[in-house]
């Protein structure tokens, strides 16, 4: 039988590797974000020859779901930097290790289907602005799922590392009011050898 976790933010977090902070960012940070982020041109998500409601660009690394295609693109834009530095220090690693920044747009009817983040980067490390939302998780065990699920309230961060990132799938429903995420990763580790 699948196991429900319900979390409020002063419980443990239900997964490993999951880490969270409230009021990662002020009000004014978070404003100032937005403003930026629409000034960019996020195109819908495109995957093979569907597109997706939500609206997405990346930066430093792309991803390219059309084609499986993983390189090098439009460096990080300097708006993004105050956020950056906050991201690092949150995931304890080095701002520089942090490669890769996705912005998404939901709009009310936009959301993210179950996935596990592709493995060419490592940490996830994820800030919500605008409507709050839940994050929900879920990892296969025998024939059912065990799930949990956190809140993201606006300017707040999460941390998906070990477990949690390489484990389990992650989704956000889709939105009832305008949300948006700045989703920065990391380097994977050279591999030994
Ligand atoms: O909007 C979010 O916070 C989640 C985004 C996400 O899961 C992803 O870009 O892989
Ligand atoms: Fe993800």
């Amino acid at each position: 039988m699948a196991e429900q976790f319900s979390l409020s933010l002063d419980s443990p977090l239900p997964v490993s590797g999951l880490s969270f902070r409230a009021d990662a960012i002020s009000t004014a940070e978070e404003a100032r974000l937005i403003a930026a982020i629409d000034r960019i041109d996020l195109p819908p998500f495109a995957f093979q020859r569907w597109t997706a409601k939500r609206r997405t660009k990346s930066f430093g690394y792309l991803y390219d779901f059309r084609n499986a295609d993983f390189g090098p693109t439009e460096p990080i834009p300097d708006f993004l930097n105050p956020v950056r530095t906050i991201a690092a220090g949150f995931a304890g690693v080095a701002t520089e290790n942090l490669v890769q920044v996705s912005i998404i747009r939901y709009d009310p009817g936009a959301g993210i289907g179950w996935h596990r983040d592709r493995p060419e980067l490592d940490a996830v490390i994820g800030f919500s602005l605008g409507a709050p939302t839940v994050m929900r998780f879920r990892r296969r065990r025998g024939t059912a799922f065990e799930r949990a699920n956190i809140a993201l309230p606006p300017r707040s961060l999460y941390l998906l590392a070990g477990e949690v990132r390489y484990d389990w799938e992650h989704s956000i429903a889709p939105m009832d009011a305008l949300r948006w995420s700045v989703t920065f990763r990391g380097l994977a580790a050279p591999q030994p050898g």
